[in-house]
């Protein structure tokens, strides 16, 4: 069960993106978390009231001193994490993806049939991806309910802001016997009944968890399943997450069944939507794009994972330039990091290769892309406010009125001075778990070192 959030005081220094290049630095605040684990007031140092808000929340014994080297920032979302395959993390990403889902992936996969393995790796997991400041995951379980719903109760246990979906995967030209939904009825059956389950657990726990309809990826389904899916989204109108346009291997599977891209035969199926996350696009085209703009959907980008399976870099800035949703994912195990401070740093490295490009047999004007390159203030808006919008979610924002999940870091460089928008690039630069020192989660604390 979650306790009861007690009301308190964070006194320091933040960041905050409002806009996709633009990080607002407020100096020596004091931010108010209310019982409900919201932030409800983000005072300066010049405001009246300043003192006593401090004084009163000191003699209760519920304000945190931030250090002269610590910052606050909001908490990350990651929007892309295969929980069963971290046990997996960095293993065989020499190969191409239809080899890496079929030698490595589905049998590990097919291995939460046995609840005792599943709580094994998901109370580590979790914990996991807490200690990295993560404190929001969208998250894809396997076709096993019984697993499913022990990853909901690790999240409950530590506290995690969590978006999970029943995979389904019926398509038997496409997935393996020993791993596969017996047909597309126990698939929807079963995706509706882990609804259900998810939503008295909710109830009983008050955990911030959330069902999501989780079609693995199309060539995995058949169009019973995508249709059926599409279905049941709309009628408990709740979030959906797969893969879309992920490679070139998957994009022309999609091609060659449907004449199609994946963006038009997810549509088709109702699996474009306001709440839709799909992962990685990096063959997505323009007509894609407009497409998922137009439904509200958001890409999930993956840059560590894109590197290996992607075939392609996703135009970032491109799509933050036409106003498409977007966040990261670690997509945990196609990325081998847990760490979105990793993933963002990668997606400014993929972005300035994409730019400048990297066959230097052509003449420099001959290569690369104009206009692709993002900041690190845009990989830190994607892990917060790009997260957050691609949920729908009050979150990635020090502001009153949306949840308190937040992380504080140290800067461990913090002897050499720095102006604040170079503090920002160094703490994404050089932020590991150990110098994140507390972690909240709806106004809870998570994580302490
Ligand atoms: O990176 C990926 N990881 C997966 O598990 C997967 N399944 C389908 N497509 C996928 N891509």
């Amino acid at each position: 069960m979650i306790k009861a959030v007690e009301s308190l005081v964070i006194e320091g220094s933040f960041f905050s993106a409002s806009k996709s290049t633009v990080v607002n630095y407020k100096h020596h605040s004091l931010i108010s978390i209310d019982q409900n684990g919201m932030i409800d007031r983000v005072i300066n140092e010049h405001q009246e009231d300043y003192d006593q808000v401090r004084k009163r929340a000191d003699h209760a014994g519920r304000l945190i001193e931030l250090q002269p080297d610590e910052y606050l920032l909001p908490g990350f979302i990651d929007l892309h994490v295969h929980a069963p395959q971290w046990p997996q993390a960095g293993l065989a990403l020499d190969r191409p993806l239809n080899e890496w889902l079929n030698h490595y992936t589905f049998p590990l996969e097919a291995r939460y049939q046995d609840s005792q393995f599943a709580q094994h790796v998901y109370e580590q997991l979790v914990p996991e991806l807490l200690a990295n400041g993560t404190t929001t995951a969208l998250y894809f379980g396997t076709i096993h309910n019984s697993a499913n719903l022990i990853l909901a109760k690790a999240a409950v246990k530590f506290g995690q802001r969590a978006f999970i979906g029943k995979v389904a995967m019926d398509n038997p030209e496409q997935t393996p016997s020993y791993y596969r939904d017996e047909s597309s009825q126990a698939a929807l059956s079963q995706t509706d009944e882990f609804i259900q389950k998810m939503e008295s657990l909710q109830q009983q726990t008050g955990g911030h968890i959330t069902p999501v309809i989780t079609p693995r990826f199309v060539p995995s389904c058949t169009d019973e399943t995508l249709n059926g899916l599409g279905q049941i989204a709309r009628k408990y109108d709740l979030p959906i997450q797969s893969h879309c346009s992920e490679s070139n291997w998957e994009h022309q599977y999609v091609i060659d069944r449907f004449g199609q891209h994946d963006a038009q035969v997810l549509d088709k199926f109702g699996l474009l939507t306001q709440r839709s996350v799909m992962a990685h696009g990096t063959q997505l085209d323009d007509t894609d794009i407009d497409l998922f703009k137009q439904r509200g959907s958001a890409v999930a980008h993956c840059p560590i994972s894109n590197a290996y399976f992607g075939n392609g870099v996703l135009p970032v800035n491109k799509l933050i330039v036409n106003h498409n949703k977007i966040g990261l994912g670690s997509d945990i195990s196609g990325g081998y990091s847990p760490s979105l401070y990793e993933n963002s740093r990668q997606a400014v490295q993929a972005s300035r290769m994409l730019e400048d490009g990297t066959d230097t047999t052509l003449p420099a004007s001959k290569r690369g892309a104009s206009n692709r390159r993002i900041s690190m203030k845009t990989s830190f808006y994607m892990a917060t406010v790009g997260g957050a919008d691609s949920l729908n979610i009050m979150a990635g924002k020090i502001e009153p009125g949306y949840v308190a999940d937040l992380q504080i870091v140290q800067d461990k460089n913090a002897d050499f001075a720095a102006e604040p928008a170079d503090v920002l690039d160094r703490l994404m630069y050089q932020t590991s778990p150990a110098t994140i020192k507390k972690v909240f989660v709806g106004g809870q604390l998570v994580t302490e070192k």
